[in-house]
């Protein structure tokens, strides 16, 4: 996410130990960046993703170099691989879809270097399209025979963040203990807030589910037209916290703290139709211990949420069929090291 006008933890020039992650996550308040406009301040901390970034528990050096055009890694051992890199940002009026053509080569050009050269790191794919760039990243790592399904998410920590901002704005509720599980995936009608599910327990009329569902659904495009005005722009700074919580996480799942708790777009059989469904995952020493959701979360929906799952899965099939025949069709590729 754009790096300028505000201090940036840059994880791939400046080491990042776990203890200054720590600190970053709860410097870094939802409520700073919960307004994610570009009107607000930017805050202190800032953990920019706008390129990709690997990030060793000790890392000394930097993790990637430049080989003509394409971004090479240059070690291995890295635990994490983040993946921010696009072609371009979204404007007025595109969809996330829209981005296929741009990203989906850059996506599949840098898990191949992930592949060859850090192939047990975990993989966090933030670039556009979500709902098609993991699938496109599964089918890369396979090819190179280092697919491992509890590794690769999709990072919809955003439209957690999101749901439960406004959730908590809505409601007058503290923030921090404000929790709403959000599934399906990462554009549009695809992203189902679970509110029915939110904790603490809140009641909602149906006027307030729509307007929230809606919102949530709609704030990524809130962002790109509320930054078309002042000069171009996706959401930056509230993607940068939401990587930093979703990194962290992971990396706790990685020490073996217990109960690490994140929804994600992940390979899974929440919903059977759907090889890929974001859910609440746990995290753990090999990234995905557990998928809650296909246990609990999806069981007693409310009607509204019952039919948004129906209408979501056309959708989102799509979207990763359209991944999957993308990856499918590339030739394969010599290991870059
Ligand atoms: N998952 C989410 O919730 C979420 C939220 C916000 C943005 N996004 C997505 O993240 C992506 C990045 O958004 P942004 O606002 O940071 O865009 P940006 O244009 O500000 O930054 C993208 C960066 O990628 C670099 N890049 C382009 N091609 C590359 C390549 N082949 N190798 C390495 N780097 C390359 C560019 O130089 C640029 O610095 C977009 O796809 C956006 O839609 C996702
Ligand atoms: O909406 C976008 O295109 C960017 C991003 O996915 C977001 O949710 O803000």
């Amino acid at each position: 996410m754009a790096s300028a006008a505000m201090s940036t933890l840059n994880l791939s020039s400046s080491p990042l130990t776990k203890q200054q992650l720590r600190f970053g996550a709860s410097t870094l308040s939802a409520e700073h960046v919960s307004g994610f406009s570009s009107a607000r301040p930017a805050p202190s901390l800032c953990c920019s993703s706008s390129h990709w970034r690997a990030v060793k528990l000790r890392p000394r050096r930097r993790p990637w170099r430049r080989a003509g055009n394409r971004v090479v890694a240059q070690a291995s051992g890295y635990k994490v691989a983040i993946l921010g890199a696009a072609g371009g940002i979204g404007q007025p009026g595109m969809t996330r879809d829209d981005l296929f053509g741009i990203n989906a080569g850059i996506v599949r050009e840098l898990v191949e270097a992930v592949a060859d050269n850090a192939p047990a790191a975990l993989v966090h794919v933030i670039s556009n399209p979500v709902n098609s760039t993991v699938p496109i990243a599964a089918e890369v790592l396979k090819r190179k025979g280092v697919y491992d399904p509890r590794k690769l998410f999709g990072v919809t920590t955003l439209d957690v963040v999101r749901a439960n901002t406004f959730v908590a704005e809505m409601k007058g509720l503290p923030l921090a203990d404000v929790d709403v599980p959000v599934v399906g995936g990462h554009a549009a009608a695809t992203i189902l807030p679970l509110l029915s599910k939110a904790r603490p327990k809140t009641a909602f009329t149906d006027e307030e589910v729509e307007a929230l569902t809606r919102r949530i659904q709609n704030a990524g495009t809130e962002v790109v037209e509320a930054k078309a005005k002042a000069g171009g722009g996706s959401a930056t700074l509230s993607m940068a916290y939401a990587a930093a919580r979703f990194l962290e996480a992971s990396l706790r799942g990685l020490d073996g703290d217990a109960d690490v708790y994140e929804c994600s777009y992940v390979q899974c059989q929440a919903v059977p139709e759907l090889p890929f469904f974001a859910c609440r995952v746990k995290l753990g020493r090999d990234g995905v211990e557990e998928v809650a959701a296909a246990g609990a979360e999806l069981r007693g929906l409310t009607e509204f949420e019952a039919r948004a799952l129906e209408a979501l899965k056309p959708q989102l099939k799509k979207s990763i069929d359209k991944g999957v025949a993308y990856a499918q069709q590339q030739p394969a590729t010599v290991a870059m090291g």
